[in-house]
């Protein structure tokens, strides 16, 4: 099951909502993937030094603010860290989905780049959390990130209404947090019962 939305749209607080309502079903999160490929003795590191210059590595640590600030003000910066990345964030995701199919689990796959990236292949149904922009730009900046920031990464992302055409499901996150959470575990009920023959 693929799940997707736009930045700060509550995939995350989603996810976990459907997943305690669900033990046979575990997630698998491009997010989590990305960070740990950036992440102190990643496997990528290595190859944003060369691209990007040593300078936006200090003790180990990628400085992941300059690297935002330089992709998402261009475009050509921002294919050339994709191309590092995504066929490694390709591989460990597919590689997570076979182990958990083969320990018997269903997969909640979380993909912000979920259609940007052919990610959809990998899914039977997809679910879209949607989120008013000016809602989402709020949300983000309760998280520290600034308006501005926000409002470039929402450029760089597909459109909600050509997400929703692509989707099975749209989960409306424009309210509170507990609507979002009952939600989620209405879905997710729905989901196992729908698939329980299935992985
Ligand atoms: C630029 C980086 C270092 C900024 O790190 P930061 O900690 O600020 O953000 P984080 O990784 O937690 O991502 C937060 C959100 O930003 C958005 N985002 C990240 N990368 C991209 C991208 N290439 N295009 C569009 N949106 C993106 C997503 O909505 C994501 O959920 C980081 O996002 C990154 O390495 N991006 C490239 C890898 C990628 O495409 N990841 C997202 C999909 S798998
Ligand atoms: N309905 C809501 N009301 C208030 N705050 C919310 C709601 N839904 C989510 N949030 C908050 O908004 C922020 C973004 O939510 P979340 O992390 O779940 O989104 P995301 O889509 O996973 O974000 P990202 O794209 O950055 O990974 C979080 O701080 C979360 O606690």
């Amino acid at each position: 099951m693929g799940l997707t939305g736009g930045i700060g749209s509550g995939k995350s607080t989603f996810a976990k909502a459907f997943l305690a309502a669900q033990p046979n079903w575990t997630l698998v999160d491009a997010d989590q993937i990305s960070r740990a490929l950036t992440a102190p003795g990643g496997e990528a590191l290595p190859a944003i030094a060369q691209t990007f210059g040593e300078i936006l590595i200090i003790d180990g640590q990628l400085d992941r603010a300059a690297l935002a600030q330089a992709i998402f003000t261009n475009p050509e910066q921002k294919n050339a860290l994709e191309n590092i990345l995504h066929p490694l964030i390709r591989a460990q995701t597919e590689q997570q989905i076979q182990q958990a199919h083969q320990r018997g689990q269903h997969v909640l796959l979380d993909v912000p780049l979920m259609f940007e990236t052919g990610y959809d292949d990998l899914c039977t149904q997809i679910i879209t959390i949607t989120a008013p922009i000016d809602t989402r730009i709020k949300r983000l900046q309760e998280r520290g990130i600034t308006p501005s920031d926000a409002q470039k990464r929402i450029q760089a992302q597909l459109a909600d209404e050509a997400k929703l055409a692509r989707s099975h499901w749209q989960v409306n996150n424009g309210g509170k947090i507990e609507s979002l959470e009952n939600n989620a575990s209405y879905l997710s009920k729905l989901l196992a019962h729908a698939t329980s023959d299935k992985k």
